[in-house]
């Protein structure tokens, strides 16, 4: 795969020009319902819809910003990706995430070796949480496991823990599934001062087994079954299971081969919820739930590997990122989730996105000079309206939004129609308000309306007046289940890696963490710990 620098390509250009042209207002782009640039920019797959007519891009910009990602080869890059070719340069390695959701694919780009690999592995960590969730797997005394307790951070936390959350309302009722990430004493403290060792499983998830953090978690987590009569290697083995990619360090740190799980070097850890990584979601789901999470996933990957361009959501979600990004000079971008079980979607994105392409060197090694990943943020959009959102309305910073929505919800409360109603028109109208403001004029006579005399009119229409022309996306879901949270995730997935490909940065790898991880460990070796400068 050639790399050329993406302002050397013509449509960067050509967008360059058409953006330093004078912009229409969003006003002006919705002021017709049904044109053909309100019909180019609303996409379906896998059973979600992204309305992108709030974005403040006009039709001859959007159609630059396509040739675009034809100018940045983004299809041919995820064809390489699918072939397991070693596109994550700079460690010279596969991104082959997309291999574990389509393991049942005949004839795989990735080859049959990968799918075989991938097949035996998800059966055995699908066997082990159906084990579990049945009652079959036993602790060391004979009781039945009613909490699962995750030790991990970053990708190994982040992806399981959202989906867990996610997918609450499919919870197993018996078997409680629980998270610690940070390594201070309370956080695991305060889980493990509810439960009986007898009936708690640990799982210890790192993709290296040599994450410091994860590694106190769960040294504390085996001097606590130890303290509860749990000390011995045999007595032990029942409460933990280990998830890696690296399954001689673990087997090292004591952990039982027959409970070791693991991954390849070819998953980014922030890509591994799809993997053995994924056994707090099977635990919680179920193997057949878990099934339908990757064949979301899966359904999302094919859409993204054949639908043109110009229908493409993805894609879309990357274009119109770029567009904000590097066209208009947005330096964040909001993601406001409208569903209390998608709160930690919003710290996952981060993850993914920020970790992905929070680069300053393109794949030639040269430095960009181009802005590049934004600053992801966000939250319960509710939440937000009645917080932050002042300042998306009203600041001096113009922050895209991704609105996220869910159109069917079967909470099992009588007035839960009305809770759906309250909630989905409260996304529609704060994507509405963004986008249109409201000028002097029709604030002027708003205020006269309400019956405030012309004095008190010219006080406060500025105040009350609102420049709109903010740009968003509203994604629905039809509902959150798995099959389409599994989609929602791989879309974003490729989202973040087309952008990576026009950016030209490498988005599989995070050498500033480890940066933070190795000054770490060296300053393990040399301080004493309560040295606090
Ligand atoms: O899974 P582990 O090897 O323990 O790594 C956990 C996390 O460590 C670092 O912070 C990496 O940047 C993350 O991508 C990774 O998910």
């Amino acid at each position: 795969m050639t790399v050329d620098l993406p302002t050397q390509r013509p449509a960067w250009q050509r967008l360059e020009r058409l953006a330093q042209a004078p912009q229409p207002h969003l006003r002006e782009l919705l002021a017709t319902a049904d044109n053909p640039r309100t019909q180019s920019l609303q996409f379906e797959a896998a059973g979600l819809r992204l309305d992108a007519t709030r974005q403040a891009v006009t039709l001859p910009q959007w159609q630059a910003l396509l040739q675009l990602a034809e100018d940045s080869q983004v299809a041919q890059w995820g064809q390489a990706q699918r072939r397991g070719e070693a596109i994550n340069v700079t460690e010279g390695r596969a991104a082959l995430h997309v291999a574990l959701r389509g393991s049942d694919v005949p004839d795989p780009p990735w080859g049959a070796d990968i799918a075989a690999t991938v097949r035996s592995e998800l059966r055995r960590f699908l066997a082990a949480a159906e084990a579990i969730r049945s009652g079959h797997w036993r602790g060391h005394r004979g009781q039945r496991i009613t909490d699962v307790v995750n030790l991990g951070i970053g990708g190994s936390d982040l992806g399981p823990r959202m989906a867990v959350q996610a997918l609450a309302a499919h919870a197993h009722p018996e078997v409680r599934v629980h998270f610690v990430s940070n390594p201070d004493a309370w956080a695991l403290h305060s889980v493990l001062r509810g439960l009986d060792a007898d009936r708690t499983l640990f799982i210890v998830q790192s993709k290296t087994f040599t994450t410091p953090e994860t590694l106190t978690l769960a040294a504390s987590a085996r001097r606590w079954l130890a303290d509860h009569g749990l000390a011995q290697p045999q007595a032990q083995a029942p409460h933990l299971i280990a998830v890696t990619a690296a399954p001689a360090v673990a087997a090292q740190h004591g952990y039982a081969p027959q409970h070791t799980y693991r991954f390849w070097d070819w998953v980014g850890g922030r890509y591994s919820v799809w993997s053995a990584i994924g056994l707090p979601l099977a635990v919680a789901i179920g193997a057949q739930a878990f099934g339908a999470f990757l064949a979301g996933a899966h359904a999302m990957d094919q859409h993204f590997w054949t639908a043109p361009p110009a229908r493409n959501l993805p894609l879309a979600l990357a274009l119109l990122g770029v567009w904000n990004r590097n066209f208009l000079g947005c330096p964040t971008q909001l993601v406001a989730v409208y569903a209390s079980r998608l709160a930690t979607f919003v710290p996952f994105v981060q993850q993914l996105d920020m970790e992905s392409n929070g680069k300053s060197t393109h794949l030639d090694g040269t430095p960009a000079h181009i802005a590049t990943g934004p600053i992801v943020w966000g939250g319960l959009g509710i939440e937000g309206q009645h917080a932050y959102f002042q300042l998306l309305h009203q600041g001096r910073h113009r922050v895209p939004v991704d609105f996220i929505g869910v159109l069917h919800d079967d909470t099992p409360l009588p007035l839960a129609a009305d809770h759906q109603r309250l909630v989905t028109i409260s996304l529609q109208a704060q994507a509405q308000a963004l986008a249109l403001g409201r000028d002097a004029d029709t604030t002027a006579a708003e205020l006269r309306a309400a019956g405030l005399d012309e004095a008190q009119v010219r006080a406060l229409t500025a105040h009350r007046s609102f420049a709109g022309n903010v740009p968003s996306n509203i994604l629905w879901l039809p509902a959150l289940d798995a099959f389409h949270l599994g989609a929602l995730i791989a879309a974003y997935e490729h989202k973040v890696f087309c952008q990576s490909i026009i950016w030209a940065i490498p988005a599989f790898d995070q050498w500033g963490v480890e940066l933070g991880k190795h000054m770490a460990q060296r300053l393990a070796q040399t301080r004493d710990p309560h040295t606090v400068s």
